[in-house]
């Protein structure tokens, strides 16, 4: 039996839902397969229905302690012998795919994006060069295989139509962290699951609560380039792009985005792309649906006197 493990994460359900893609893919190619989900204190009900099993770690250990959930889950993809590991690249799966990847002896392929068959043999392909080129890793049988996949990229297409028998594991220990601060994040959604997204970059300069009002009077969820990372003005989970998320959002409203190859990696079946630039002849605008010629800025401040 070729068992396949998926890691669950329940504040990232969308995402790690889409692990059963690559699940299915792989575990297909194989003949005869199971897939496990393995996650901490997770709520059964969300994935009952698209799993064989539910490995539900049952414990006190908190969600920041990557060294010792990492050695959990080194237990538990020792015991039931898992040949396939599968993560999302998120922040967490980053954190705990190569330490659980050093444990159990094998090599990681991060940030997968597509898979091929060759000879029966998976070829897990990943932008490498920052994204200039492809490369196709070639996986070897005899060990663990695993990946972080990239978010966004497979489309969750499963029904629930299994019975996944839930399994409980336990783990009470002393907790070796101690939380000495909590800082609350004012941003609190997360644009990969928004359907309208206002995305602005370098174009625009200043007056950024003009964008966020917009953002707020068309039900919008605000996004950017990594220049305005780098300015300072956005978090890093804001932005789009090849070293940002992937978005899938029905409409993109670029302002003052230049649509630079590594932030359009970062969209992914966007049905209609609008943008606004000074420049027509810039890259975006050769994606755009509509494209609005002029200073985005003053966009914005017209738009919003017309709402
Ligand atoms: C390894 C690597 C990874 C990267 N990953 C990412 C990533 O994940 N995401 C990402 O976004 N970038 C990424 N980049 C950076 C990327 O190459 C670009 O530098 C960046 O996307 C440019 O951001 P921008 O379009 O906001 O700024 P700029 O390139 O400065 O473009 C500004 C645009 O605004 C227009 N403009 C100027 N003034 C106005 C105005 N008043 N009104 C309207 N339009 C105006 C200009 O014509 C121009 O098109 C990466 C780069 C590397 C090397």
């Amino acid at each position: 039996m070729y068992k396949i493990m998926i890691y669950l994460d329940d504040e990232n359900v969308k995402s790690c839902l889409e692990l059963l893609e690559v699940a299915e893919k792989l575990g297909k190619n194989k003949g005869n397969y199971e897939i496990y989900g393995v996650g901490f204190n997770l709520d059964y009900e969300r994935y009952n229905g698209y799993l064989d099993y539910l490995i539900n770690i049952k414990t006190n250990l908190c969600n920041y302690d990557i060294f010792n959930r990492t050695r959990v889950l080194f237990n538990i993809v020792s015991l039931y012998n898992f040949k396939v590991v599968l993560l999302i690249a998120d922040d967490i799966g980053r954190m705990i795919g190569p330490r659980l990847a050093i444990a159990l002896k094998t090599g990681i392929v991060a940030d997968v994006v597509s898979i091929e068959f060759e000879n029966g043999k998976p070829i897990m392909i990943r932008p490498a060069f920052s994204g200039k080129i492809m490369a196709g890793i070639k996986c070897d049988d005899n060990k663990t295989l695993m990946c972080t996949i990239r978010a966004g990229i497979f489309k969750f297409e499963q029904s629930r139509n299994k019975q996944t028998n839930l399994i409980t594991e336990e783990i009470w220990t002393e907790n070796e962290l101690e939380i000495l601060n909590i800082t609350e994040d004012v941003i609190s959604y997360d644009i990969r699951d928004a359907e309208f997204i206002i995305g602005f970059g370098n174009g625009i300069k200043k007056d950024l609560n003009y964008i966020y009002e917009l953002a707020d009077k068309m039900g919008a969820q605000v996004a950017v380039s990594k220049k305005i990372v780098e300015r300072g003005d956005a978090k890093r989970k804001m932005q789009i792009g090849q070293s940002g998320k992937i978005v899938s959002p029905k409409v993109y409203i670029a302002l003052g985005i230049s649509g630079a190859i590594e932030h359009v990696q970062g969209l992914k079946d966007v049905d209609t792309i609008i943008s606004v630039n000074i420049n027509h002849n810039a890259p975006i605008c050769f994606l755009s649906d509509i494209v609005i010629e002029g200073d985005a800025n003053l966009f914005v401040k017209k738009l919003l006197e017309k709402l």
